[in-house]
């Protein structure tokens, strides 16, 4: 295959972008082969160029990368080959229109997010370029800007082609993340990967950011257990009726991942609702259940108590 991938640029970086776009800056640095660039902004943007970024974590010795080139406005990059975009759902929309007239129709996008709808969202304002659906798994969280931290398992990323443009084969840039110590998968459709990650983060994320309770809290209280099974309840109807492949047996393998967890281990959700935040991916997980509910005509009845009850601050 000829190589064409030279240059590939991670937006945001925390837990997700930190972890991944360490590794790709660690493995490429000074390399002919990948130029890595970053996207920054404010604090995290300044300590990155002063300092590299750093990644504590138990799978690096040496807990410092540097990029090719760090950017702080999305508009002071060039012409973009592959652009790893990791930013929180209500980032998404913004970080779309500001690269809009930057994307041509040979960028490729992998969104490294939660969600069953970021494609959706992505394409609501970028038409054009390569858009590859993606989940990932990963632990990992903001310690200070520019200092990422990382715990439990390897991060991993299963990503799948772009139903706009089926042909395209995205094997090169799986290699490229491969050769940098990254656990990715490559499937023709990702969308059942994308729905069984949404089973875990939408029922565990809002249960633990409504109690502040770990993944190992959750399971150890039959009360929570129940709650993130009767969430599961509401997604498994609305994945069936939108003719998702998913397992039969999916709420228990959901309680049996979300096992493999360490004890302690946060959500992201938990952590920003947890922060008082005044943004948050409530709207990305409560929100779109019930969204779905509504225009399948489906009850969604325990997301909707859980969704007010966050909204209303009740959070213990
Ligand atoms: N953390 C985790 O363990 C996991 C998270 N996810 C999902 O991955 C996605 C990303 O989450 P996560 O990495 O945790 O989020 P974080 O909040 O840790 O990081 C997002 C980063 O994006 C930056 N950002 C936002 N907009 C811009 C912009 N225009 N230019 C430059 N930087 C920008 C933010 O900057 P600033 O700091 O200045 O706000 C922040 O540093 C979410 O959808 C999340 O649900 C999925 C699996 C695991
Ligand atoms: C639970 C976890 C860390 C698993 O990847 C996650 O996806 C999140 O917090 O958003």
């Amino acid at each position: 295959m000829n190589k064409t991938i030279k240059k590939l640029t991670v937006i945001g970086l925390g837990g997700v972008g930190g972890y991944f776009g360490f590794k790709l800056a660690q493995r490429y640095s000074n390399s002919e082969e990948l130029n890595v660039s970053f996207v920054a902004r404010g604090e995290t943007y300044t300590t990155v160029k002063e300092k590299g970024l750093t990644l504590l974590s138990p799978e690096h010795e040496n807990p410092i990368a540097h990029p090719a080139a760090i950017y702080q406005q999305l508009t002071d990059i060039p012409t973009p080959e592959v652009l790893l975009i990791c930013v929180k759902e209500y980032d998404l929309e913004k970080v779309c229109l500001e690269l809009k007239d930057k994307v041509n129709a040979h960028t490729v996008m992998l969104p490294l997010m939660n969600g069953v709808d970021i494609y959706e969202r992505i394409r609501k304002v970028i038409t054009n370029g390569i858009v590859l659906p993606a989940c990932v798994y990963v632990a990992s969280h903001i310690k200070e800007k520019g200092i990422v931290e990382h715990k439990g398992n390897a991060g991993k990323i299963v990503l799948g082609n772009d139903p706009q443009n089926p042909a395209y084969d995205a094997q090169e840039l799986v290699d490229l993340m491969k050769s940098a110590g990254i656990d990715i998968q490559y499937k023709t459709d990702a969308f059942p990967d994308i729905w069984t990650k949404f089973f875990f983060i939408a029922s565990f994320g809002l249960v633990s950011a409504r109690y502040s309770r770990s993944i190992g809290q959750i399971i150890e209280t039959p009360e929570l257990q129940q709650r993130a099974s009767l969430i599961m309840e509401e997604i498994k109807a609305i994945a069936i009726k939108k003719n998702i492949q998913i397992p039969a047996e999916i709420i228990a393998n959901t309680f049996q991942k979300a096992a493999t967890f360490p004890y302690a281990t946060p959500t992201s959700l938990q952590l920003d609702v947890q922060a008082g935040k005044e943004y948050t991916e409530l709207e990305l997980f409560a929100g779109a259940i019930m969204d779905y509910g509504k225009s399948l005509g489906l009850p969604v009845l325990e997301s909707t108590r859980i969704y007010e009850e966050i909204k209303a601050g009740l959070i213990r």
